[in-house]
């Protein structure tokens, strides 16, 4: 039998993450600036969400000696953007993680069921030993998060992070159940925790749609 990983959530608590979230939020907003803001939002995420990036030590001469120091080792991280809002996240995430390689989800959610539908898979075929960060903005009712990472599980990872601006409690709840007691640990780290969803699925207060504000209605 598999140990139980509990999911682990980090809403990060810092004032430069809570002042572009609220600029974010603002309605009046427009898409360039919001496009900026994510943008920075996520490298700021970026740093708390790979503390446990693997590294290896290396020695590098400075000037006067050797220094002890560290790179980031092999395998190379996975970042994975959920297309389309995800991808507002994908710079702000590789500048942190230039070596990681990218691999893309593309699904969208059905706006009267609610179930998520996946339209593009290009990911590598075997996961196993990888460091995974699933890029996506809106953690709603989870459907959407919770597809991409049994994706990722069913290639074989083990180790997966979803970075997200924004998430709603209840989409916190179902990854949690979705995922208790598999051996893969799950982190989710986000900007912060909302109050709720509303009867369309809309986390309240949120930010809208966030596909829509980064690159139009289309
Ligand atoms: O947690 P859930 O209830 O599944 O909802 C969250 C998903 O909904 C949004 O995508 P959307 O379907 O609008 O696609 P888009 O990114 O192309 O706009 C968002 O970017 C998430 O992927
Ligand atoms: O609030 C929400 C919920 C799902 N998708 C979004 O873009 N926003
Ligand atoms: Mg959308």
């Amino acid at each position: 039998m598999g140990y139980r990983v509990p999911m682990q959530t980090l809403a990060v608590d810092h004032p430069l993450v809570a002042h572009k979230l609220t600029t974010l939020r603002d309605v009046r907003t427009d898409s360039p600036t919001f496009r900026r803001l994510a943008d920075e939002l996520v490298t700021l995420l970026a740093y708390e969400a790979t503390r446990d990036v693997r590294v290896a030590e290396v020695t590098v001469q400075t000037p006067l000696a050797d220094a002890p120091g560290v790179r980031l080792a092999s395998p190379k991280p996975l970042v994975v953007p959920i297309l389309r809002a995800g991808l507002g996240m994908l710079d702000g995430m590789t500048r942190l993680l230039p070596t990681a390689e990218v691999g893309f989800l593309g699904m969208i959610r059905d706006e009267g069921t609610l179930q998520a539908q996946t339209y593009a898979t290009r990911l590598p075929d075997d996961l196993s030993g990888r460091q995974c960060y699933v890029l996506d903005p809106m953690l709603a009712t989870g459907g959407t998060l919770a597809a991409a990472i049994q994706l990722l599980i069913d290639r074989g990872a083990t180790d997966v992070t979803a970075l997200c601006l924004l998430a709603a409690p209840e989409g916190l709840k179902y990854l949690e159940a979705v995922f208790e007691g598999t051996n893969a640990p799950i982190r989710v780290v986000t900007a912060a925790v909302d109050s709720h969803l509303n009867e369309q699925g809309f986390i309240v207060p949120g930010l809208g749609d966030a596909g829509d504000r980064l690159y139009g209605v289309v």
